[in-house]
């Protein structure tokens, strides 16, 4: 079988694409895969890591409101729809599957007009544009959350839950510790903003530095790329305690995750699959920047059942959040309860169900 792969723009759409191929390939390890992402989104770089041939096409978002920004939007749209016909008529896939993120629009629409089964994948319980858009010309829409279906053609939404999920369950955590640098049999916090690390979470955390240096925990801060040289800066200027490390991206976030016990940090699609994977208990800043405030959305699903804590952006603090780290941290009970509570959310055969429905569609045509 071969599949072409779209999705991009930031890790919670290029994870759970990876996390399927490799699914798929432990299914059927004759099958082939071509990667369609932008040059510019973290995709490059992440799936080129992986060996997992990559071709670019370039795109940006559609605004919100009107602009003349748009106009060029739509320009590069339809130059994206035929470079992605051109890769697509070379490569010759069974299937085109979406994961979100803005270059899905033109590759996916160009394998529907061009007759190649399609499949799009929504992560979030509140889909954005692009996978609304199309949803009109795919013959399938996955979905993580129930409350997302209500926004596809009914015929289409099937609940799958998210590949990440099934990549992260039963791994072994404590290879992840001593890869990170942590030490074996210590308890240890979790710290990153997403995939692309956030402002507000790393300095909250830069607030009580000295103060976790106190900690019987040990704490994993993963600042994102772009922040990590000036967080460096400041916590070498306050003085970094030995049981902190501070990183700017983690590779193998699956070990990573698995030798956790709390996580701190946003509320992404993605993050979430992971999280309740794994029975982790966490404590969710949900980013307020985002469509329609969807991160929020994805937290609550967590926070009502007892499985996160929510801490909303304008109520973060350092030691608000060193506060509720520090209960949870030194509650055993309360640490287990919220295990159980998030465990009982996590959809482990996520990545089998969604290969079920690309063989489904790729079959039917
Ligand atoms: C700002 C924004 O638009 N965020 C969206 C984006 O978030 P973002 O890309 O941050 O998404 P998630 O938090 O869902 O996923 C992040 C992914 O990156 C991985 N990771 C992260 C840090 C690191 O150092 N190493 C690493 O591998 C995580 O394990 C996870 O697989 O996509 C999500 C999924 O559609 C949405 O819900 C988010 O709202």
């Amino acid at each position: 079988m071969k599949v072409a792969v779209s999705g991009g723009g930031t890790g919670g759409h290029i994870y759970p694409a990876l996390a399927l191929i490799k699914e798929m390939k432990k299914m059927n390890p004759e099958a082939e895969f071509l990667y369609i992402g932008t040059a510019n989104g973290l995709e490059k770089n992440i799936v080129e890591r992986e060996n997992i041939p990559f071709k670019s096409i370039e795109i940006t978002g559609f605004k919100r409101k009107i602009s003349l920004d748009n106009v060029k939007t739509v320009m590069r749209f339809l130059k994206g729809v035929k470079t992605s016909k051109h890769y697509l008529k070379e490569f010759k896939p069974d299937a085109v599957i979406g994961t979100g993120g803005y270059v899905c629009g033109p590759v996916v629409y160009a394998a529907a007009k061009l007759g190649i089964p399609t499949v799009i994948h929504e992560q979030n319980s509140l889909p954005g544009l692009t996978n609304k858009f199309l949803s009109r010309y795919t013959d399938k829409v996955a979905i993580c959350f129930e409350e997302a279906r209500k926004y596809f053609p009914a015929d289409k939404a099937v609940m799958t839950g998210n590949p990440r999920a099934s990549e992260v369950a039963g791994v072994n955590g404590e290879k992840g510790k001593l890869s990170a640098g942590l030490k074996p049999g210590v308890k240890s916090v979790l710290v990153f903003g997403g995939s692309r690390g956030a402002r507000p979470i790393n300095k909250a955390i830069l607030e009580v530095l000295p103060q976790l240096g106190e900690k019987d925990y040990q704490l994993l801060y993963v600042t994102g790329e772009v922040h990590y040289k000036q967080v460096a800066e400041e916590a070498k200027a306050t003085g970094s305690p030995s049981n902190v490390i501070i990183k700017p991206f983690i590779h193998n976030m699956p070990e990573v995750l698995a030798g956790t016990d709390l996580i701190v940090g946003r509320a992404g699609a993605t993050s979430i699959a992971e999280i309740t994977a794994l029975g982790l208990p966490s404590i969710l800043i949900p980013s307020p920047y985002v469509t329609a405030n969807h991160q929020e959305v994805n937290a609550r699903s967590l926070s009502d059942k007892g499985a996160a804590v929510l801490m909303l952006e304008k109520d973060l603090n350092g030691p608000a959040l060193l506060k509720e780290i520090d209960r949870i941290m030194t509650d055993e009970a309360e640490l287990m309860k919220m295990r159980n509570a998030s465990a009982k959310i996590g959809m482990p055969d996520a990545a089998a169900r969604l290969a079920e429905v690309l063989g489904e569609v790729s079959t039917k045509k």
